[in-house]
C-alpha cells in the first residue's frame, strides 16, 4: 500500500491506473479506522482493481470547533490497519493545504436533504460534506465509492448530489456494522469512558424497542414519545429522534416500507448518531 499525501501524486498515480484499464474504488473517511470502514472495503471487492482509502478531517464540515478539535485521529494506525488487511492500494491522506488553497470559496449545496435531521442540527455540515466528497471524487477519478448506512442522511445525500451533477460515480451502500451488543461501530466511539460506553447501547436498544412498538400498533407519536423518555433516562441529550421515509427522509408513517428510525443523541460532548430500518 503506498501513502499518498499530495493531489499531484494521486493524479499520477490515477492516471496510470486509467491508462491501464483499472477500475477504481474509493472509501472514503476521517480515519481513526475501524472495522466498519474495512467492512467498505471488502465491499468493493470484485468490483473494482484499484482501491484508495482517504484520511481527510474535512474541517469545513464540523459547525463546533471542539467537534474538530478533539476528532480522534491517528494516520500511522490507520496505515499500518490498512496494511493489514492488504487490499488497498492507495491511501490518500492529504493535508488542509492540499484541499483547500487560499482564497477557496466554493461550496457545494443539496437543498433539502441538508437541513432536517442531522442538518437542523450541524448547520452547515452536508455543505462542507458535499464540497468535500465532490472534490474527493473528481481527484481520486473514482469508478465506485462506498458509503455507510450508519450515516444514511449522508449517504441520501451524496446519492442525490451524484446525480444532480452528473458526477460519473456509482455509490455502493454497505449496512451498519455494529458492535455484539448492537452499538454501531463509530469512531467517535473511542471517545467515550468505560462508563458512557455501557449508556451508549441504550441507543440501539430504544431504536429496537421502538420498532417492535410500532409493529405492534403503537401510534408513531406514542412510540417515539416512550424511546425518548428511555434515552434520556439512560443519560442521552436527544437531539431528533424522528420516522422518515428511506429515499426522500421526509416525516412518514409506520405503514411506509421504507420507513426508517432516525436518532441523534448526546453522552456529555459526544454525539452519536444511528438508524433502523422498521421492515
Ligand atoms: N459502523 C459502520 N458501519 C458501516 N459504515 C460505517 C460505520 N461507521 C462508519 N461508516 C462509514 O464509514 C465512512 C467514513 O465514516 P467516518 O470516517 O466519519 O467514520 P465514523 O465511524 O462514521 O465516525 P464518526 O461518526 O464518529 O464521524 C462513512 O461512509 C460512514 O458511513
Ligand atoms: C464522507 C466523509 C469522509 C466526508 O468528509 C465524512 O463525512 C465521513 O467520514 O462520513
Ligand atoms: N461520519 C460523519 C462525519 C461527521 O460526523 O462529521
Amino acid at each position: 500500500m503506498k501513502l499518498i499525501t499530495t493531489r499531484q501524486d494521486l493524479t499520477d498515480c490515477v492516471t496510470g491506473w486509467h491508462r491501464n484499464g483499472d477500475t477504481i474504488g474509493v472509501v472514503p473517511t476521517m480515519g481513526s479506522l475501524h472495522t466498519g470502514h474495512l467492512t467498505l472495503v471488502k465491499a468493493l471487492d470484485g468490483k473494482v482493481t484499484r482501491r484508495i482509502v482517504t484520511v481527510f478531517v474535512n474541517p469545513i464540515q464540523f459547525n463546533n470547533a471542539d467537534d474538530f478539535r478533539l476528532y480522534p485521529r491517528g494516520l500511522e494506525a490507520d496505515a499500518a490497519l490498512l496494511e493489514k488487511t492488504g487490499n488497498v492500494d492507495v491511501l490518500y491522506a492529504p493535508d488542509a493545504s492540499q484541499m483547500y488553497a487560499p482564497g477557496f470559496a466554493t461550496r457545494v449545496m443539496v437543498s433539502g436533504l441538508d437541513s432536517m435531521l442531522c442538518g437542523a442540527d450541524r448547520p452547515g455540515h452536508f455543505d462542507g460534506v458535499a464540497t468535500v466528497v465532490t472534490k474527493l471524487l473528481l481527484q481520486t477519478r473514482a469508478n465506485i465509492a462506498a458509503f455507510g448506512e450508519k450515516d444514511f442522511q449522508q449517504l441520501c445525500l451524496i446519492r442525490r448530489m451524484i446525480q444532480d451533477l452528473d458526477l460519473p460515480v456509482s455509490v455502493l451502500p454497505v449496512p451498519t456494522v455494529r458492535e455484539a451488543d448492537g452499538l454501531a461501530l463509530s469512531s467517535r466511539n473511542k471517545r467515550l469512558s468505560p462508563e458512557q460506553r455501557q449508556q451508549a447501547v441504550a441507543l440501539p436498544t430504544a431504536l429496537k424497542a421502538c420498532i417492535t412498538a410500532m409493529k405492534q400498533g403503537g401510534t408513531v407519536e406514542a412510540t417515539l414519545g416512550v424511546c425518548s423518555n428511555a434515552l434520556k433516562q439512560a443519560g442521552f441529550v436527544v437531539h431528533y429522534l424522528d420516522l422518515r421515509s428511506g429515499s426522500t427522509l421526509q416525516p412518514t408513517q409506520a405503514s411506509d416500507p421504507t420507513a426508517r428510525l432516525f436518532v441523534a443523541a448526546s453522552l456529555g460532548d459526544i454525539r452519536l448518531i444511528d438508524n433502523m430500518p422498521l421492515a
